[in-house]
């Protein structure tokens, strides 16, 4: 851990911490210095001390297995499921906050959790209590592989399938049929009122993968930096890795024109550089939310004519949320327009105020054109690599990730791999994903045939059985008869999870005290996106004053325009909530949205978003009132009526418009009105709703100002009891 980081942890600023450090004797040269685990244990056991905050540092890893310092991931929620997360720490109610039906939230801890009429039978294969853990709870532990139907739940616990569903339907305000399937919170709210505690059974994946953990007797070796290039459209990326590849690869000894397979290395006096070629920070925090951390270092590439855009911001909050440090190359310098000292301070406005002006960030002008600075920007990386002291096992079966993949009419499924640690070999048998196979070939980003592949090295494999997907984790099996069983119980994983179960992982407002009290989160991640710069700074600054010690708002990105897919994947990967202030979410977004269970919350009213998050932080009362949405129409042509007076003739493109929701006029992805429905018709008849393919004429209260094209969407106000701490 460096010293900015385990600031950051502790709340103060680097100079504070450099300050403290000297104060003890404690050498560091710097921010960027790397501490000492003993260092970093003993200024987080002292916090402890001081306020109780468990020793536990967010988003990083302290590698070693004998020092105490527990690791807390803050988008790890997705892959621990409460119940085997720390069922200590997380009891009852936790797993109970987890309910997508937000009727549950009216639910009290008076109602006894077992159904008068159903009572639980003695489950048929109950396992031993085997933890301290269990014990405290009083719940035996009970494994249940999730997810799972309500006619196998009902058999596990050798109860009638219809009790099981009447159970469901009054205590947890679920609707399900007996081939439903239910996920691991709503399973572990079951078990738990019968008396146990869900345990998952381990995935074939993870009983490899931790026979493969690299432990202390494992011959670690320094291994080199693999850097990704973000930023914003058109700033230079491409052109900067193609510059690079042209000059440095090509100067190789290997010469000529390379093979480009989406990564490639770079040789250089001082060591190799390993360049890959992702399409974007989409992709960058899909991979990661996918557990592929496959960077070590981001260049923020911003062209120095242009100056930073909305892209170079969210890249760099996808870069931040992943802790990967950041380099900035100021590109295009060749032109007349670049504007270096402008971009500078551009980027102290966002805090990356570059070195030279005081500030931390190492920032490079380059040109791709030219090929101006690009030894230099090569040089930070190297720098900038020495101090994170990379290193990977090498004496083990190897393991990495999926860069990309895809069929070669010729050759098959070939997939370019980064191997992260241990060392490759032709022949080697590779589960990658759901696909399996024995490496075939071996080839080099020069398109050479190789043998071996080492820690950080780009490689295209053939011989897999399928084509994995980019992000998928591969790892060599020696046992290939067990390696079959793996995929082929992978595979029936798979098509588990395509059941759709009812389930829900991510944060809700409504949760938040009890994640809070069960100790799980202590910081609310917030995406925020308004019409205008100046709302932002004004929610922003509103939001940093509700804070305590305990609980704290985090803004992890905020930008101008509508809520896009991009803002739902960071929210994904950070466990955020995005709150849209006059801006409505895209389709794509709404969808993305959907599928991952993203609460996505729109404001007309700055003190609105300030007095729920202010509730949802005190843990007093989850908002009071939720909009459904319930439908779209397109406006297509806008009449005036001489009795009723504008009617806007309309297309329901999705759902249903009701009389009686309450309805927001969009325009180019802005809410510019929202109140009553006066009326829709159909022809010239008022009706109750109009369903999704029918035209219709809507007329609002009090709003005229309709155009052709906007957007009416339509919403269902629902009322949600307050809850009490
Ligand atoms: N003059 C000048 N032009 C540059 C430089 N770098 C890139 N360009 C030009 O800028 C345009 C965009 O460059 P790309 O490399 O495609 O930008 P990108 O960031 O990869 O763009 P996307 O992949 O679309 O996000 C191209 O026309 C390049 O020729 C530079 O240093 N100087």
């Amino acid at each position: 851990m460096r010293v900015y980081e385990l600031a950051k942890e502790l709340g103060l600023t680097s100079k504070d911490l450099l300050a403290r450090l000297k104060e003890r004797k404690i050498e560091a040269k710097g921010h960027m210095a790397s501490l000492d685990e003993d260092v970093v244990k003993l200024f987080l056991e002292e916090r402890q001390a001081r306020t109780g905050q468990p020793v536990a540092v967010a988003g990083k890893r302290l590698d070693s297995a004998s020092t105490a310092v527990k690791t807390r991931k803050p988008a790890g929620r997705k892959e621990k499921p409460e119940a085997v997360r720390k069922p200590a720490a997380a009891p009852a109610e936790a797993v109970s906050s987890v309910i997508t039906q937000p009727a549950a939230a009216g639910r009290g801890k008076e109602e006894g959790p077992v159904p008068e009429k159903v009572k639980p039978a003695a489950p048929a294969a109950a396992a031993e209590p085997e933890s301290a853990a269990a014990l405290e709870t009083g719940l035996k532990p009970l494994e249940v592989d999730v997810p799972i139907t309500v006619k196998d739940l009902a058999e596990k616990l050798s109860m009638r399938t219809s009790d099981l569903i009447k159970f469901l339907m009054l205590k947890l305000k679920l609707l399900a049929n007996i081939n439903q399937s239910l996920s691991h919170e709503i399973v572990a709210e079951v078990l738990k009122a019968y008396g146990y505690e869900l345990v998952l059974p381990e995935k074939p994946d993870e009983i490899v993968r931790k026979v493969k953990k690299a432990g202390k007797g494992e011959q670690w070796k320094g291994r080199s930096p693999i850097v990704t290039f973000m930023g914003h459209v058109d700033h230079g990326k491409t052109s900067l890795l193609d510059m690079i590849r042209r000059t440095k690869v090509a100067e190789s000894e290997h010469g000529g024109i390379t093979q480009h397979i989406g990564a490639y290395e770079v040789k250089l006096p001082r060591g190799r550089i390993t360049f890959l070629d992702t399409p974007g920070h989409e992709a960058f925090t899909a991979m990661r939310a996918r557990g592929a951390n496959a960077t070590d270092i981001v260049v923020l590439v911003v062209a120095a004519d242009d100056g930073i855009m909305p892209q170079t911001i969210e890249a760099y909050d996808h870069a931040k949320a992943a802790g990967v440090p950041i380099i900035v190359a100021m590109n295009k310098i060749d032109k007349p327009q670049a504007n270096v000292d402008r971009l500078k301070k551009q980027l102290g406005s966002i805090g990356l105020l570059p070195e030279d002006w005081g500030g931390k960030t190492i920032a490079v002008g380059v040109s791709a054109k030219t090929g101006e600075g690009i030894d230099h920007l090569l040089e930070m990386i190297l720098l900038e690599a020495e101090m994170l002291e990379l290193k990977a096992p090498y004496d083990m079966e190897a393991s990495g990730v999926v860069i990309e993949a895809k069929m070669s009419k010729g050759r098959g499924p070939v997939a370019t791999i980064l191997v992260q640690q241990g060392v490759l070999k032709e022949g080697d048998f590779v589960i990658a994903g759901y696909q399996s196979g024995r490496v075939r070939a071996m080839f080099n980003d020069l398109r050479q045939p190789i043998e071996e592949a080492l820690p950080s090295q780009p490689v295209e494999v053939t011989g897999l059985s399928g084509v994995p997907e980019a992000g998928d984790h591969f790892y060599v099996v020696r046992d290939e008869r067990k390696a079959r069983e793996i995929v082929e119980q992978k595979q029936e994983e798979l098509r588990r999870q395509r059941l759709e179960p009812l389930h829900k992982n991510h944060l809700r407002l409504e949760d938040l005290h009890k994640e809070i009290k069960a100790g799980v989160i202590k910081q609310l991640n917030i995406i925020l996106k308004a019409d205008v710069q100046g709302s932002l700074e004004a929610i922003e600054d509103s939001l940093n004053k509700i804070g305590s010690s305990e609980v704290q708002i985090s803004v992890m990105h905020k930008g101008v325009g509508p809520i896009n897919s991009s803002d739902v994947i960071l929210a994904d990967a950070s466990n955020a909530i995005i709150i849209g202030f006059h801006v409505e979410a895209d389709d794509q977004a709404k969808e993305l949205a959907q599928k991952e269970d993203i609460d996505i919350r729109t404001y007309r009213v700055i003190y609105e978003i300030f007095n729920d998050m202010k509730a949802a932080l005190e843990g007093m009362l989850a908002p009071k009132i939720k909009k459904n949405f319930i439908g779209r129409a397109e406006v297509r042509k806008v009449f005036r009526l001489t009795k009723h007076g504008i009617v806007a003739g309309s297309f329901v493109k999705k759902g249903k418009i009701a009389r009686s929701a309450q309805a927001a006029v969009v325009r180019n992805g802005e809410v510019i009105h929202e109140g009553k429905i006066a009326a829709v018709k159909r022809f010239k008849d008022d009706v109750r709703e109009v369903a999704e393919g029918f035209e219709c004429g809507i007329s609002l209260v009090g709003f005229e100002d309709i155009k052709e094209g906007d957007f009416i969407d339509a919403f269902e106000i629902e009322h949600i009891a307050r809850k009490l701490a």
